[in-house]
């Protein structure tokens, strides 16, 4: 059940088992380390009120003491030991099998969810779930089954005492269940609120040169102090409750020992019981109650614990995108063949066809959001299609599993990603494999020498997050060198050269037609001038093709790609005229 629940791996849940186990031994040793003591001040009691001669088993209750001492000691370290290692191993554990598990995802599902929700799942939620398991699992179950032993050695010395010690209880465990209950759903409402926090600060980082541009810095500042303001009260209140509701359902578990005294104290009178099992009875009742508070009290960190696991479970049984590993692909033709394709509900690539042949370069050129982006990502499997079927080498993409196709593919985004790492471990990711003067050569040949010369440290300086050292063009460029690295047969340019200076665009379009030769190309491109020689262009809008052909074709034959061209054109003269004036002045 811990395994389902936690994603355990057997050896994890048999580890929580016998902490468990080692717990409950320790719970009931340490229960019955009272009795030796009081054995024998209840024998020196006899023996001072003259009802016996002489105490005559003193030794025998100070060995037992020191026995149950050196057991409790045991019982604890090991329980200890387990307890902790296995966490330790699990969350290592649970943490890999989730990154793992998202790297197999559709886009489709990582674009739905947001970044401070899935780093908070990561990080936080597999946490709450290493908690659970270092301090709620074996609690609640030592609590419980130690709970259960002591009442039953309970009801049988007294069934009557025993009932009136456990009269209180199943009022405690309702207020008790009442408090987890509601707190489960206020942590959920609690977590969405502070979630919410985590992405507004988060936004805020990240666009503080835009609020500073902006002049809206303070206005933003005021919207994100009301987010933390807002959730703060709630907090509050919330650990006020679940404080109020422990508390009361302690006192009135403990009401019991009132009655033990009452009763037990009119049994004495009435000769019912002897002292000693009176005695035994107040002592005992003290006792009981300890593990069965602990459980009650780890239980609601159980139950909010099961929050968490839901949400890991929510990554973890999302189907992913299967297919085969065995594919020996030859020929890299990429064909759309009438496929359609929405985001959520809103279709936006409408009964799309097209073939980009091996070896020729295809364009795909469109005004903005006409769904250019979106074909470049389907054709590498980013999701899968509505309907129609999109091939390389006529093998359907959907059969293949995903990394494997990415094998065939160099991509050069306008998003360029970067890791927090060395230059030389951010071209490397083209390929793991390469050699050093692999690594340098990629880098040379896209144009990164001129700016990684002049770096401290060159090839193993660190980048920051994202690259964040470098200028736009620069990560460009390192993008560019690790799809030189990965020299895979399809390449897929979308806005590659965009943040280039005109200069080192020229050198670079250089390389890339060395990159590109003999390869299929796919490129997206604004400026209609870098794409004008290409074999094919294809015209899009609004998700449907409404031109394919070269470029006197179009311009003879499509009135959107007309259009493109005779924008492109006054913006072009636009450009001209600001330079001139600024150059006159
Ligand atoms: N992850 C996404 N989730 C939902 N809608 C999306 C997503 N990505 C793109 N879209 C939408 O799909 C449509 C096509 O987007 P796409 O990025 O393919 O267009 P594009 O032609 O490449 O645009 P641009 O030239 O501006 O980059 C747009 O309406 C866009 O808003």
């Amino acid at each position: 059940m811990l395994k389902k629940l936690y994603y355990l791996t057997d050896k994890g849940q048999k580890e929580v088992y016998r902490a468990s186990l080692w717990l409950t031994i320790f719970e009931l040793v340490t229960t019955l380390s009272v009795l030796p003591i009081f054995c024998a001040l209840y024998e020196m009691l006899m023996v001072y009120t003259g009802r016996k001669n002489e105490t005559s088993s003193l030794v025998l209750y100070l060995a037992a003491s020191i026995l149950i001492v050196v057991l409790s000691f045991l019982s604890y370290k090991k329980m200890y030991k387990v307890k902790y290692l296995a966490a330790g191993k699990e969350n290592c554990h649970l943490r890999m099998s989730v990154a793992d598990k998202l790297r197999k995802l559709p886009e489709s599902y990582l674009s739905k969810r947001d970044l401070s929700d899935l780093t908070s799942t990561v990080m936080d939620d597999i946490g709450t779930i290493e908690r659970a398991i270092t301090n709620s699992v074996a609690e609640t179950v030592a609590g419980i089954a130690s709970g259960i032993i002591l009442i039953i050695a309970l009801l049988f010395i007294n069934v009557k005492l025993a009932l009136c010690l456990l009269s209180c209880l199943p009022l405690a465990v309702i207020t008790m269940s009442l408090s987890n209950a509601v707190s489960g759903k206020t942590n959920a409402k609690n977590r969405i609120l502070k979630l919410d926090v985590s992405e507004s600060v988060q936004e805020f980082l990240e666009n503080i040169k835009s609020l500073r541009a902006s002049d809206t810095m303070h206005e933003y500042q005021k919207k994100m102090d009301y987010r933390i303001n807002r959730i703060v009260p709630r907090l509050l209140l919330f650990e006020f409750l679940a404080g109020m509701c422990v508390s009361v359902s302690y006192n009135v578990m403990r009401l019991g020992i009132g009655f033990v005294v009452i009763c037990g104290a009119k049994m004495l009178s009435k000769g019912e019981i002897t002292p000693f099992v009176f005695l035994l009875f107040l002592l005992m009742s003290v006792r009981v109650y300890e593990p069965l508070s602990q459980a009650l009290e780890t239980v609601g960190a159980l139950i909010a614990s099961t929050v968490a696991a839901g949400r890991i479970k929510e990554i973890m049984e999302y189907p992913e995108m299967s297919g085969s590993k065995d594919t020996d692909i030859k020929a890299f033709d990429v064909e759309f063949k009438n496929v359609r394709f929405s985001y959520d509900d809103e279709e936006v690539l409408k009964d799309v066809s097209f073939v980009a042949k091996q070896g020729e370069y295809t364009a795909l050129v469109g005004p903005s959001g006409s769904g250019k982006s979106t074909i470049a990502k389907l054709a590498a499997r980013f999701w899968d299609i509505d309907s129609g079927r999109i091939t390389v080498g006529g093998t359907d993409v959907s059969t293949v599993e995903p990394e494997e196709l990415f094998k065939y593919f160099s991509i050069v985004f306008q998003d360029v990603t970067l890791f927090h790492d060395t230059i030389y471990n951010n071209i490397l990711v083209g390929n793991k494999n390469a050699t050093r003067q692999q690594v340098m050569k990629a880098a040379e040949d896209a144009q990164c020498m001129s700016f990684i010369d002049k770096i401290p440290g060159g090839f193993d300086a660190v980048i920051g997050e994202n690259g964040h050292t470098l200028s736009g063009g620069e990560r460009q460029r390192l993008s560019i060198a690790r799809a030189f690295l990965k020299d895979a047969p399809i390449v897929l340019l979308d806005e590659s050269t965009a943040s280039l200076d005109p200069e080192t665009e020229t050198s670079i379009q250089i390389a890339l037609e060395r990159l590109t030769r003999n390869k299929t190309v796919i490129m997206i491109a604004h400026r209609l001038r870098t794409i004008e020689k290409c074999d094919k262009i294809v015209v899009l809008d609004e998700g449907k093709i409404v031109g394919c052909g070269g470029h006197s074709d179009l311009m003879a034959n499509c009135e959107t790609y007309k259009k493109m061209q005779q924008y492109q054109r006054e913006t072009d003269i636009i450009k001209e005229t600001m330079s001139e004036k600024k150059m006159i002045s």
